[in-house]
């Protein structure tokens, strides 16, 4: 199994302000993982440390294409598909590009299309928009659509690339339940398939992650929490001591749910 990220006591640290700490971690093909932790325990900073968008003060990231600081990170982030409100928003002032462009642009790791994609790439953009259940919306304009289409136009967009790795940055913020589960099912489908990427999903609330995803990785105050199979990392004490809230887990269908049953734990 080929090994797509490696982190060896990683450390960085922003204006003085300490962001991950001492931190190890790696991520293999096809183990699909899930990133856990509160609001800034340090997972978006994780993901931003693979994309070479913050460096390691301490520590080194290594990525199947090698160790960051020798090798080319535009390359890198071509093979790398992202889903995150981050992204979304460099799209919103961008009327005129259509859910199509969007999800071609993929392909380019840009905003926009500067050049004439291959006709291989254009039939995996239309391919990924029908997987997505959104080609109806394909010359629509993106800023038109609804939050849960746009999601799903994103992750049409992440599949264009013909990524190795995809980053889901909490992608089922704003949708409805409705949403969610369309969202969800036509990911566990597309996963299926073995020229899938491996997912890293970025989420605050378990019950969205699919079942394929078998690993999870909690985060907490810049540091590991615990790190594992999620039978073994999901438990009640450590989504409790995770979330600083007590409850427990109770799985569906391979899907973890928290149920919290108590005051904040102090
Ligand atoms: N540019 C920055 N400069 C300094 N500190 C930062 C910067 N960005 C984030 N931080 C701090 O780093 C820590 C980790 O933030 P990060 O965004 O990685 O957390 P997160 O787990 O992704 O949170 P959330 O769930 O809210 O997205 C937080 O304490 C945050 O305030």
């Amino acid at each position: 199994m080929e090994r797509l990220v490696d982190m060896n006591n990683v450390s960085v640290r922003t204006n003085g302000r300490v962001r991950l700490e001492n931190v190890s971690f790696s991520l293999n093909q096809g183990e699909h993982r899930a990133l856990l932790g509160l609001n800034g325990s340090g997972k978006t900073t994780l993901l931003q440390a693979i994309l070479g968008q913050v460096w390691a003060t301490e520590g080194e990231v290594h990525t199947w294409f090698g160790r960051h600081g020798r090798v080319n990170m535009q390359d890198l982030r071509r093979e790398i598909g992202i889903v995150s409100n981050a992204l979304d928003d460099q799209y919103q002032h961008r009327a005129g590009e259509t859910a199509f462009n969007v999800a071609l642009s993929g392909y380019f790791a840009s905003i926009g299309i500067y050049e004439q994609a291959p006709e291989r790439i254009t039939a995996r953009a239309e391919n990924a928009l029908h997987t997505f259940g959104v080609s109806q919306y394909r010359d629509v304009p993106y800023v038109a659509l609804s939050q849960g289409e746009k999601r799903r136009v994103m992750l049409a967009r992440a599949w264009t690339t013909g990524a190795k790795l995809l980053l889901l940055d909490e992608p089922c913020t704003g949708l409805d339940v409705k949403g969610r589960e369309e969202l969800i099912e036509g990911l566990e489908a597309s996963l299926k398939s073995p020229e899938a990427p491996t997912v890293l999903y970025v989420t605050h609330h378990l019950e969205e992650l699919p079942g394929a995803v078998e690993a999870a990785t909690i985060m907490k105050n810049g540091r590991v929490q615990a790190d594992g199979k999620k039978e073994h990392v999901l438990t009640d004490e450590e989504i409790s001591t995770a979330f600083d809230v007590s409850g427990s887990i109770q799985w569906h269908e391979q899907r973890p749910w928290f149920i919290t049953g108590g005051a904040p734990i102090r």
